[in-house]
């Protein structure tokens, strides 16, 4: 085998209804902290949209109720027939940190071949010893890195991704973007970094305001419509 490693990119997504996650009049407060009002949010196959707001304007909050992991005060989160999701916590809670990287890839992908592991990790920039080291030893970029390979294998056709690029060495951050360009799936990305959302293309991008600007009726601002 050839020691160069190929671009990386995700496979086909599993099919899914037109539109497979709605979201709709979702609001969060913590005590008397209103972070949103009334988002509501439609994520068509294939499309992609970029959540931009400043800090603590919700932003990671908003993408933990898309994947389920948090509750909405009111609304509701509704999966669309067949929807496979793929979410990226910033804090890399969705990786096992008690088995090694290559088990944690396993794990996300059971079908495919140690060689295929192996070239993917390697994409990650993980080689040899480092793929068998436990994940709990791993730097914050490295569970960064490992994070996004477990995503890239799991043929999700929506991805949540909450800062991707953050952490990431220049080579992992190229990978990681040149795959999404040509994700089939649909990408709902919180990012504040301009050069993620050049190469998403995104159809929409939504500001979350802070809390204390009242200037939206349906709880974000759609800035700019680029497709
Ligand atoms: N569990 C919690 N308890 C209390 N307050 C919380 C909790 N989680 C989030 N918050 C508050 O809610 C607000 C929104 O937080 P969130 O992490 O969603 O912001 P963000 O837009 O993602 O910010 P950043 O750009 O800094 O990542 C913040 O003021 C935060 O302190």
């Amino acid at each position: 085998m050839s020691d160069k490693v190929a671009h990386l990119r995700f496979p086909t997504p599993a099919p899914c209804g037109r539109t497979p996650l709605t979201a709709s009049g979702l609001s969060k407060a913590y005590g008397s902290q209103e972070v949103f009002t009334d988002v509501s949010l439609a994520i068509d196959r294939g499309s992609r949209v970029v959540i931009l707001g400043l800090n603590g304007a919700g932003k990671t909050t908003l993408l933990r109720m898309l994947a389920g992991v948090e509750s909405p005060d009111t609304g509701e989160v509704v999966p669309g027939h067949g929807l496979k999701l793929g979410y990226y916590a910033q804090e890399h809670d969705t990786l096992d940190l008690d088995v090694s990287v290559v088990e944690n890839l396993r794990h996300a992908a059971p079908d495919l071949t140690d060689t295929q592991v192996r070239s993917v990790l390697g994409s990650f920039l993980f080689s040899g010893d480092d793929a068998d080291k436990p994940t709990r030893v791993l730097s914050g970029g490295e569970k960064t890195r490992l994070a996004l390979a477990t995503l890239v294998v799991s043929a999700a056709n929506v991805l949540l991704l909450d800062e991707p690029t953050n952490n990431l060495d220049p080579a992992s951050r190229a990978e990681i973007l040149g795959a999404l360009r040509s994700y089939e799936g649909a990408v709902v990305m919180v990012t504040h970094d301009d050069g993620a959302v050049e190469a998403l293309t995104p159809e929409r991008v939504l500001l979350l305001p802070d809390g204390d600007e009242d200037l939206w009726n349906d709880g974000y601002a759609e800035l700019v419509s680029l497709a």
